[in-house]
């Protein structure tokens, strides 16, 4: 059976080729049924931790689906920008970022803190170009 695609939640598409570079869209950690992964809870009365390992590691499996997509993968990334909403989860989102990357072989990496992403349960977004020849 075919994996059903998280769809894009407005008019762009995931991916877009320009010669040999591809930009995935900004990217969370929102499933297909439009779940978001990285949601826990933590006690009875439905209290949230939103946890930022979870949502970075499930971003960057998007990320690689999209580009997969397209004929490429993580390996063909050359530059990242994330968007957190809180920079105090910087120290988790690092490390769960560094489980896909490597300092010396992979891109380059711009982060931000941002006021709000698209869903008030989202604490990390990411955009990426990728180059690979056609
Ligand atoms: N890229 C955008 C939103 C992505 C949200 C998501 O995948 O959950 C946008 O609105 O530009």
């Amino acid at each position: 059976m075919q994996e059903k695609k998280v769809t894009p939640r407005g008019a762009y598409p995931h991916t877009k080729r320009a010669g040999d570079f591809i930009f995935v869209s900004g990217t969370s950690s929102r499933r297909p049924d439009n779940t978001i992964a990285g949601v826990d809870i933590i006690d009875e009365m439905g209290t949230k931790h939103l946890n930022i390992a979870t949502q970075t590691r499930e971003v960057l499996k998007n990320i690689e689906k999209n580009l997969q997509n397209v004929g490429a993968s993580l390996a063909d990334v050359v530059d990242v920008t994330s968007f957190l909403v809180n920079m105090n989860d910087f120290a988790g989102y690092n490390k769960a970022y560094g489980e896909f990357f490597d300092k010396e072989t992979g891109p380059t990496r711009t982060t931000v803190a941002v006021h709000q992403l698209p869903h008030p349960d989202l604490v990390v977004e990411i955009k990426v170009m990728a180059y690979k020849k056609q």
